[in-house]
C-alpha cells in the first residue's frame, strides 16, 4: 500500500462524498414523519407514538437474527407511503437525509406494487416518487449538499409481478429509473423464477441488480450472474462460501478466529483461495453492494469486524459500501463507514475506494458517473487530504 493514511472519524466520514447504490426507501423513513403520516391517515397500528421510541423499535425489532421476521417491520412504513403525498415526502426527505449526510449519488429503491393499496396505479406511484425525489435535490442544493437521486424499480421475489415492474422501469428510463431490482424473502424464491423479467431487460439493454447471497448461500449468486445475468449483487456477502483460508471453508476459518476481532484485517492474502464462482465475480468485477449493519440484523455477518467486506476489499472484489434500511438499522453511510474505521481498520483512502468503485458501478451513462468522479469525488476527498495516490 502507498499513499497517505487518512483516519476515518465520525466527522471525516460525514464529509466526505459518498455514494449509495442500495437503499431501501421505505426503510429510510424519518421516525417523526412515520408517526405524522399515520395521525393524517388513520393508521393506528403504529407499534410506538414517539419519534424516539419508534425509531428504538424499529432497531430493535430487525435485530431478528432473520431476514424475514427482519421485512415484516416494513408493514409500518408501507401503511404510510400509498398516496401520491405521502410518497412524494418521504422521498423528498430520502434525498434531503442523503445529502446531509455527504452523500452525493443514490439509487434507491422501492417496490410500486407494494403502494397500490391506496388506489395509485403503479405509473402514478414512480412519479409522485420521483416528484418528490426532485423536490429533495432542489432543497439540498439550496442547503449547500448537492446530490443526484435515481430510483431502482424492485420486484417482490415471492410475487408475480416482475415482468410488468421490469416494463415499468423501461418505460422511466429515461425519467428518474435507472434500474431494476428483486427483493424479499430470498430462501425458497430463486432468482430464475423471475427469468422472463430479466430476459426482457437485457434485450432492452437495461440494467439490474439482484438481492442475491444474503440470507441464502452461493446458489442464489451462482444462478443471480450465471442464469439471470445481473449487473450487480444485492450483498453478494454469502460470496465467502466459494472462498477457504488455510483450506478450510471461510466459514469454518472464522469459527477459530472468534477470539480475533482483527482476524480478516491480519490474515495473509496468499492463505486464501477462491473458488470457480467467487474468481469469476471478481475476474469480471460484479459490483457487491454490501451493507454490514444490516447483515448483523439478519445474521448474515457476525461482527462488524469480521465482516467479510474486509476481506474482500482486501482481495480487491469490486466492494461498494451501502446502507440497506437506514430507519431498521438506525444507520447512514457515514455510520457505516465509521463503524467499519473504528472496528476493521478502514481509512480515507478505503473510503474512496469504496466510493468511486460506486460510482464505476452506478446504472446512471458512463460520462454522468465520470463527471461525479473527477468534479465532485475526487476534489471531496482531495480537500479533506488525501492525495490521491491509489493505495490499492
Ligand atoms: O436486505 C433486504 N433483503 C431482501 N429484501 C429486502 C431487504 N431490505 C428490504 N427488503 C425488501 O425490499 C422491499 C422494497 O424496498 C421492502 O419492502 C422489503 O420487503
Ligand atoms: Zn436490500
Amino acid at each position: 500500500m502507498t499513499g497517505t493514511v487518512t483516519a476515518l472519524d465520525a466527522d471525516t466520514a460525514a464529509k466526505a462524498p459518498k455514494a449509495l447504490l442500495h437503499d431501501h426507501l421505505d426503510g429510510g423513513l424519518r421516525p417523526a414523519t412515520i408517526i405524522e403520516l399515520a395521525a393524517e391517515n388513520g393508521y393506528d397500528a403504529l407499534p410506538a407514538g414517539d419519534a424516539d421510541a419508534l425509531g428504538q423499535w424499529f432497531r430493535d425489532s430487525a435485530d431478528s437474527g432473520s431476514l424475514p421476521r427482519y421485512l415484516e417491520t416494513f408493514d409500518h412504513t408501507l401503511a404510510v407511503m400509498q398516496t401520491r403525498e405521502e410518497l412524494f415526502r418521504v422521498a423528498s426527505e430520502c434525498a434531503q437525509d442523503l445529502a446531509s449526510d455527504g452523500v452525493v449519488y443514490a439509487e434507491s429503491r422501492y417496490a410500486p406494487e407494494q403502494h397500490l393499496r391506496a388506489g395509485l396505479t403503479l405509473e402514478g406511484v414512480v412519479e409522485a416518487v420521483n416528484a418528490g425525489f426532485r423536490d429533495g435535490e432542489a432543497k439540498a442544493a439550496e442547503a449547500g449538499h448537492p446530490i443526484r437521486v435515481t430510483a431502482l424499480l424492485t420486484a417482490m421475489r415471492h410475487a408475480a409481478k416482475s415482468t410488468e415492474i421490469a416494463q415499468l422501469a423501461v418505460r422511466y428510463r429515461d425519467e428518474g429509473v435507472s434500474g431494476f431490482d428483486i427483493a424479499g424473502a430470498e430462501a425458497g424464491h430463486p432468482p430464475t423464477r423471475h427469468l422472463d423479467a430479466f430476459e426482457y431487460l437485457r434485450r432492452e439493454n437495461a440494467h439490474f441488480t439482484i438481492h442475491a447471497g444474503e440470507a441464502f448461500g452461493l446458489p442464489s449468486i451462482w444462478e443471480a450472474i450465471q442464469w439471470c445475468g445481473a449487473d450487480r449483487l444485492g450483498h453478494g456477502v454469502r460470496i465467502v462460501d466459494d472462498i477457504t483460508i488455510d483450506g478450510a471453508p471461510f466459514a469454518e476459518w472464522l469459527e477459530g478466529a472468534k477470539g480475533n476481532p482483527a482476524a480478516l484485517v491480519e490474515v495473509e492474502l496468499e492463505r486464501v483461495r477462491l473458488g470457480r464462482l467467487a474468481a469469476y465475480v471478481r475476474d469480471t468485477r460484479i459490483p457487491l453492494e454490501m451493507c454490514p449493519s444490516s447483515n448483523l440484523q439478519t445474521s448474515a455477518a457476525l461482527s462488524i469486524s469480521l465482516h467479510p467486506i474486509t476481506l474482500l476489499k482486501r482481495l480487491l472484489f469490486r466492494v461498494t459500501l451501502n446502507t440497506d434500511n437506514r430507519l431498521m438499522s438506525g444507520t447512514s453511510m457515514s455510520r457505516e463507514a465509521a463503524l467499519l474505521a473504528e472496528a476493521a481498520g478502514w481509512d480515507l483512502a478505503d473510503l474512496r475506494w469504496v466510493t468511486i468503485n460506486a460510482m464505476k458501478s452506478a446504472f446512471i451513462p458512463f460520462d454522468e458517473r465520470l463527471a461525479l468522479i473527477n468534479d465532485v469525488i475526487k476534489p471531496g476527498y482531495a480537500a479533506l487530504g488525501h492525495d490521491g495516490a491509489p493505495t490499492h
